[in-house]
């Protein structure tokens, strides 16, 4: 069995790297992407990446036999205030105004401080073991929830700083900055908790004006920008492309990352050039959630046959050189009844829905070094030497065997060390699902 050395530096060797992950790495790499590599690391760091080179590997480097190695995800797109919920609301019909419905109900009556922060904790302790570094959670901040989870997503970033490091984004219906008072208040919470600004948004008929309040609370805070938008089947939802108009026309210099956006998968050809147009001009950068938009787009609760996967546009957007990215969005509430934060479950899935190969090109970077940009976490989601030794060792040796099984056995590197990578017990939550 392979052990990471728990002391001292070391080397691997044999060890299989991705080309869209490793830009320093000058080796040949085969169609696929490929390359074998040797990985020298010291003091948590990564001290060298060289090709592979039978003759000339120190006697006692670990060999890993071909086994691929990948840096440590980053999930951009999270729920982690919903986590885990779903025992005591679930969705009545697996539908979006359900899954509206449920929560809604339980965050009412149900999301004290203890609650929120004992879920966070389970959440976070799973997308850990599972191999993420980094991760961006929306907080429902419908008042007057905002007073309670802020405060407690503030402490846990805290805790869980070095581990995972963690970012929040407000999340309310486009409708509550009508508001104004109420939202110039939540934007300086968001504020002073170095947080993104969020919301959703739909098609109202004061939504150019509403897009322009977001816009101007971004940029009087100094805050990036986290958008819901279009997460329907109805092909009159262009939000997406009203949003792109709104940065340009308000001189936006912030991040934006806009996820869903699953009714322009719908819509004509000509209507589909002029929005992504815009959003490559606006510099958007958009996040696809394949596992919960599979879910939920397409079921009418009639038991119906889905017809269509939910997912975005990607491949036409990534053309176009926008940055793309997939992430775990919801973890059994009642927008999604399953997922455990692993994003290499995520990577695995939008490879089928999406079709992330054939070829696998630059694909990785949507669970990497993409949203890391998106973040603005320097250095997140490549290998590099000099930077952190935070990688995943898997078992698989090719894409098809690391996509086929669920590699429960990968081994998580973190600053040059195995993790103890023990997933929490359901049975934890317990307590809170009763009544
Ligand atoms: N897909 C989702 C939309 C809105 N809220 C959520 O938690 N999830």
């Amino acid at each position: 069995m392979l052990e990471i050395p728990a002391s001292g530096p070391y080397h691997l060797t044999n060890v299989r790297l991705h080309a869209s992950l490793t830009p320093g790495l000058a080796a040949a790499f085969d169609a696929d992407g490929f390359a074998l590599a040797d990985i020298a690391v010291a003091d948590g760091k990564i001290s060298s990446i060289v090709a592979h080179r039978q003759s000339n590997s120190p006697a006692a480097a670990a060999d890993l036999g071909g086994r691929v190695v990948m840096p440590c995800f980053v999930d951009c797109h999270t729920h982690i205030d919903k986590g885990h919920i779903w025992p005591r609301k679930p969705n009545p019909n697996g539908t979006f105004m359900g899954a509206l419905n449920a929560t809604g109900a339980d965050r009412a009556a149900r999301w004290s401080a203890d609650d929120v922060a004992r879920r966070m904790d389970f959440s976070l302790r799973s997308a850990y073991a599972h191999g993420t570094r980094a991760m961006r959670t929306h907080l429902d901040s419908v008042a007057p929830q905002e007073e309670i989870s802020w405060p407690v997503f503030e402490t846990i970033r805290e805790t869980w700083r070095g581990r995972i490091e963690l970012q929040a984004a407000c999340l309310l219906g486009i409708e509550g900055v009508r508001d104004r008072k109420w939202f110039e208040r939540l934007a300086k919470r968001v504020a002073a908790a170095n947080g993104v600004l969020g919301v959703v948004t739909y098609m109202l008929p004061d939504l150019e004006e509403l897009l322009d309040q977001v816009f101007a609370q971004a940029i009087k805070h100094g805050l990036d920008l986290d958008f819901h938008a279009d997460e329907t089947d109805d092909i009159s939802a262009i939000s997406l492309k009203k949003i792109a108009e709104a940065a340009l026309w308000n001189g936006f210099e912030g991040n934006i990352l806009v996820g869903h956006c699953c009714s322009l998968a719908r819509q004509p050809d000509l209507d589909v050039l002029d929005a992504l147009d815009k959003v490559a001009k606006a510099r958007l950068a958009v996040v696809s959630l394949p596992m919960c938009n599979l879910y939920l787009q397409d079921r009418r609760g009639d038991k119906t046959t889905p017809r269509w996967r939910g997912v975005t546009l990607l491949h036409e957007m990534k053309a176009r050189g926008i940055p793309v990215a997939v992430a775990s969005d919801n973890t059994r509430d009642p927008f999604y009844a399953y997922g455990d934060l692993d994003m290499l479950e995520v990577y695995r899935m939008a490879t089928r829905i999406l079709h992330f190969d054939h070829p696998v090109g630059d694909w990785p970077q949507a669970v990497t070094s993409t949203p890391a940009q998106v973040m603005r976490l320097d250095g997140f989601g490549t290998l590099a030497a000099g930077g952190a030794a935070d990688f995943v060792v898997f078992k698989g040796r090719s894409w098809t065997e690391l996509l086929s099984r669920p590699e429960s056995d990968r081994i998580v590197v973190r600053d040059g060390r195995a993790i103890e990578r023990q997933l929490p017990d359901y049975a934890e939550l317990d307590d809170l699902m009763v009544g």
